[in-house]
């Protein structure tokens, strides 16, 4: 049974849930596991303290979030069923999942065989696939952002840094003739920049590392600009997943492999688990 309707429809409070154990801590407060007691519906309660919200000054992105991802429903996006606030906190009524964070999973496992890379590779192109419909990109997916569902599937959370990009262009109110380079510029990033994301991570997957990771900031900033890629002989992975790699991690947005020739590529056809779930 669901945690009924949208963000907004109900009005929840904290006495409609058990509180359970701590799932650990997020950037701006505690996860509990906690019960919907009408459903008995277990879901992960975040809740966050508006002092710090006020101080990082990331309200409006709070509110972006919820926004966005209380409309999306896919199997590999995590779901926002609602928020609710009192004095002092917010909190937002998000969907467990089970087996946990993925980061921890890839620092256990060191690196990932390319079955179970290539399957969660798959799985977040299909559900890139549907925000990118939805005109939202998600514009920060790294491991820390994704969680492991009930059947080992992927699930992409944290949509404070998504945007709607119907919302830039309606800013843009229109023409783009009067606005600077910089503002040009930045209208241009666009949902090519997931894809690039996607080729990171599936190196990271891969490797146990970031392609362009270094020791300063400056030499990272470097190396991605100029995509200083390099593929290390150990561990040995496959010409095609290097392949693939190469064709996500360009420089150029527009030349990127769009994400429906991604799951057409021969490393994903040859790899990923078709229904998305990867059983070690
Ligand atoms: C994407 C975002 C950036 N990340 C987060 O929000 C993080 C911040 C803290 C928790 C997580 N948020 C969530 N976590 C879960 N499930 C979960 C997490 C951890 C464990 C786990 O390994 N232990 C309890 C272990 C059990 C063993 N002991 C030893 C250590 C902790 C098991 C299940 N479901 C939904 C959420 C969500 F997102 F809805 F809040």
């Amino acid at each position: 049974s669901e945690v009924s309707g949208s963000a907004a429809e109900r009005r929840w409070t904290l006495n409609d849930f058990d509180i359970g154990k701590p799932l650990g801590k997020g950037k701006f407060g505690h996860v509990y596991l906690a019960r919907e007691k009408s459903s008995n519906h277990i879901v992960a309660l975040k809740v966050l303290f508006k002092s710090q919200l006020q101080q990082s000054q990331v309200v409006h992105q709070l509110r972006r979030e919820v926004e966005i991802q209380s409309h999306l429903r896919h199997p590999h996006i995590l779901r926002l069923y609602g928020y609710f606030y009192d004095q002092k906190r917010v909190y937002l009524i998000l969907e467990y999942a089970p087996k946990g964070e993925l980061y921890k999973e890839l620092q256990k496992c060191k690196y990932f065989s390319e079955r179970r890379a290539a399957t969660y590779v798959a799985s977040l192109a299909r559900a890139l696939i549907y925000c990118h419909g939805k005109h939202v990109i998600h514009r920060d997916i790294k491991p820390e952002n994704l969680l492991i569902g009930a059947q080992g599937e992927l699930k992409i959370a944290d949509f404070g840094w998504s945007v709607h990009t119907f919302n830039r262009r309606r800013t843009m109110c229109g023409t783009l003739d009067y606005l600077p380079p910089e503002m040009v510029e930045s209208v241009e990033h666009d949902a090519n920049v997931d894809i690039w994301s996607l080729g990171v991570l599936c190196y990271e997957f891969l490797y146990g590392v970031p392609p362009f990771e270094a020791k300063e900031h400056s030499d990272t900033y470097r190396r991605i600009v100029q995509v200083d890629l390099k593929f290390p002989p150990k561990p040995i992975v496959s010409s095609a997943a290097k392949d693939l790699i190469s064709q996500m991690l360009v420089k150029d947005s527009s030349q990127r492999l769009p994400l429906h020739k991604l799951l057409e590529h021969p490393w994903i056809v040859q790899n990923a688990e078709p229904s998305g779930v990867y059983r070690s």
